[in-house]
């Protein structure tokens, strides 16, 4: 831990990023460490001597191999990543990306894809409504405003929450994700294709505004969320429009953008969403 904090003093970036996803990560070192560090009761002072001795020799071998191969989560939020590359290959773990405005349906047709096809659906705001909820979390204000006023967590909350779960996921074989409602921003599009894995492409879902305020309205009477409310959404809508689109255009110029029209009935649309899953990757 130190030696973490004493690297992130080099780099003031790194040393935000660093503190900030290694707190995310904590609990679960946490419990790492928990499961691994019961000791034994000794039955006579004889005994407690040499096994206090024991623990002591124990405890410096251990200390020496901590320096030299920390936890993993350590490992990974310590290193320069820009000049790692991707923790996954993109040969081995497809991401698309669903974006669109909100309200526009992305949710409603990732469940779809879930359904009928052997996708992961990781949606940015479900992990980030989670992480504010989680007892202890210190983001949960952070997040609360953010997610209110319509703006954009900073990246590191979000990265680290979809580094994680992509993780959690890679490890009982899931292979295939949906990135829903990610990156929304230019930062965040950059670092996950550094740091995690590139997208495969995006699957942008085009929705008219008047189309998309309707819906929200009527998915605010039962959704309980604190954005789902006219300020609240014209704030979303100036978001998307000034800071997520320019993301979608990004990728566009890559070539690696399927647009999906959505002012149709769910079925209709999820058609469209078919063929376009279907010819890139299935
Ligand atoms: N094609 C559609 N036609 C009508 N209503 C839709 C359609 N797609 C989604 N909805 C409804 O609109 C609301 C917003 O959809 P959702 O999938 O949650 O959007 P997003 O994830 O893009 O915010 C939900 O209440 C959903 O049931
Ligand atoms: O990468 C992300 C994704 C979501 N959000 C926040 O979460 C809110 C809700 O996003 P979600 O995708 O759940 O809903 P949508 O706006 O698409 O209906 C957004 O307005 C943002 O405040 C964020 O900050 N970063």
């Amino acid at each position: 831990m130190l030696r973490t904090i004493f690297r992130a003093r080099v780099s003031p970036q790194t040393a935000l990023r660093t503190v900030k996803s290694t707190q995310l990560l904590l609990p679960r070192a946490a419990r790492f460490y928990s499961s691994n560090g019961s000791s034994q009761q000794p039955k006579s002072r004889g005994k407690l001597l040499v096994l206090m001795g024991a623990l002591a020799l124990g405890s410096t071998l251990f200390s020496i191999n901590y320096q030299k191969n920390p936890p993993v989560a350590f490992v990974e939020e310590e290193s320069d990543d820009q000049t790692q590359g991707p923790a996954f290959s993109d040969k081995d773990v497809s991401v698309i990306f669903v974006l669109g405005g909100p309200g526009a349906g992305k949710g409603t047709q990732c469940a779809n894809l879930v359904r009928d096809f052997q996708f992961v659906h990781l949606s940015a705001g479900d992990l980030l409504r989670a992480e504010q909820n989680r007892p202890n979390s210190k983001y949960g204000e952070l997040i609360k405003h953010y997610i209110k006023e319509g703006l954009i967590v900073p990246q590191e909350v979000t990265v680290a929450l979809l580094k994680q779960a992509i993780q959690e996921n890679y490890e009982k074989g899931q292979k295939r994700f949906l990135v829903d409602g990610f990156p929304r921003k230019m930062d965040q599009a950059v670092t996950f294709e550094q740091e995690i894995v590139p997208s495969k492409f995006t699957l942008f879902f085009d929705c008219p505004e008047n189309v998309m305020l309707k819906r929200l309205l009527e998915r605010g009477k039962t959704s309980g969320r604190s954005d789902d409310n006219v300020e609240s959404i014209k704030k979303r809508f100036k978001t998307f429009l000034d800071t997520s689109m320019p993301v979608v255009k990004h990728f566009q110029e890559q070539g690696k953008v399927v647009t999906v029209s959505c002012d149709h009935d769910v079925n209709e649309v999820y058609d469209q969403v078919k063929v376009a899953v279907k010819d890139k990757i299935l």
